[in-house]
């Protein structure tokens, strides 16, 4: 990859997309092309076709998605499976009739079983039942995956897969229905905290709710108060959690350094398993990350688990061996990326 190459970022507003550019920016790359979601709907076939023949990109990194927490992925089962399916087949098709050099595509480790081996190595994929809350969304990323195998293997393609831990940074989804938990927990907590000292004004504002009552009932409605917050769950699951800034590190290390050919043996007669985890090999649980980030906001107040709502995987923790002996590390521990994430979330107009 030249540093005048032109290469599309696909989802360059989100929380790893936003990452990706600002990484590629700082090595040096100048030809980044982008679009937002309302000049470019990647689930429709005829816009996206005609973006590829207008701007014929050299490299494509696939960062757009229908993504979510557990109880979006759960109620929205029908949009993560048709948008996701439509966005991934739209760009990974037109990236190979218009002679991309090189696509990475994203998903996430949600694609191995329910009961995997811990950490799950690249292997365990397609050897058992998936976790149930997230099946539609899982079942898409693994088509992602195999087509681009598939087209590698037919078409003489260069696709990569990559399928990272649950990722966090800034820029991340805040929506307390559809977020993941570590933003969640990040706004929950603040807003008890914000209350807690009578600052009711500044929760409603930051809410973008102008009436104080409708912002205390809605956060109420979420479990949050001045003296409590709800988690979802019993708090017993673990999660591995990375940074958005080393994801879009190992993505551009993998993207300069790894081409599909280097992922099989070439004599192999069946080739699978070709994605590569991104993870750091460390888990903490749902409790833990909680408590972890009321010392951080510095709210002493009480933590409710409800159990009514879905712990989903137990543990998913990744085997990231295969990215360690390719060179790359992750850099950013969970402690500090959330202090930083905290600070610009502070700093941020995020309603
Ligand atoms: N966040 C995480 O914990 C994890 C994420 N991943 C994967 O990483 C990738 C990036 O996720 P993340 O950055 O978190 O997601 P975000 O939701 O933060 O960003 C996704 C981006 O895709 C855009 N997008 C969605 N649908 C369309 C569409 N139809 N047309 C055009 N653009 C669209 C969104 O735009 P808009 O907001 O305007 O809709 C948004 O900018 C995804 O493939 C995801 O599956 C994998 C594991 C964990
Ligand atoms: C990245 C990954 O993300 C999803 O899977 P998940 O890891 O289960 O996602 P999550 O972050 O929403 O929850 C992690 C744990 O945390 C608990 N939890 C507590 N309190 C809150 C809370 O307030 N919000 C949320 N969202 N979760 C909470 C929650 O009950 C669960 O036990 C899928 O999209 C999957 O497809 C995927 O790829």
């Amino acid at each position: 990859m030249n540093k005048d190459s032109k290469i599309y970022i696909a989802g360059h507003r989100g929380l790893v997309g936003s990452a990706i550019v600002k990484n590629l920016e700082s090595k040096g790359y100048t030809n980044l092309v982008y679009k937002t979601h309302k000049e470019l709907d990647l689930t429709s076939q005829i816009e996206v076709a005609k973006f590829f023949e207008d701007e014929k990109p050299e490299y494509v990194i696939l960062a757009a998605a229908k993504v979510g927490g557990i109880v979006a992925n759960n109620t929205y089962r029908g949009e993560f499976i048709y948008e996701n399916l439509a966005i991934q087949n739209n760009v990974i098709h037109q990236s190979y009739v218009n002679g991309v050099k090189k696509l990475l595509f994203l998903g996430s480790t949600c694609i191995y079983p329910k009961e995997a081996p811990q950490p799950m190595p690249e292997n365990c994929l397609l050897t058992s039942p998936l976790e149930y809350t997230n099946e539609p969304y899982a079942i898409a990323k693994i088509a992602g995956i195999k087509m681009c195998e598939s087209y590698n293997l037919q078409y003489g393609t260069n696709f990569i897969s990559v399928m990272p831990t649950n990722l966090y940074g800034p820029n991340d989804n805040f929506d307390l229905e559809k977020s993941h938990v570590l933003p969640a927990l990040i706004r929950k907590i603040h807003c008890a905290k914000l209350l807690y000292e009578g600052r009711e004004d500044e929760v409603a504002k930051e809410l973008g709710i102008e009436n104080i009552d409708e912002a205390k009932e809605y956060l109420e409605g979420f479990g949050v108060d001045a003296s409590s917050v709800e988690i979802w769950g019993t708090g017993k699951p673990r999660r591995e959690f990375l940074y958005s800034e080393d994801m879009a590190d190992a993505c551009v290390f993998l993207l300069e350094n790894r081409d599909f050919g280097d992922t099989y043996e070439k004599d192999s007669k069946e080739v699978r398993n070709t994605h590569i985890n991104i993870g750091t090999g460390v888990d903490i649980s749902i409790k833990e990350l909680a408590e972890l980030i009321q010392k951080i906001i510095g709210f002493e107040g009480e933590l409710k688990f409800n159990i009514n709502k879905p712990d989903g995987t137990m543990v998913k923790l990744t085997d990231p061996s295969k990215l360690h002996s390719l060179g790359w590390k992750h850099k950013v521990e969970l402690e500090d990326g959330i202090k930083t994430m905290y600070e610009w979330y502070l700093n941020s107009n995020i309603t």
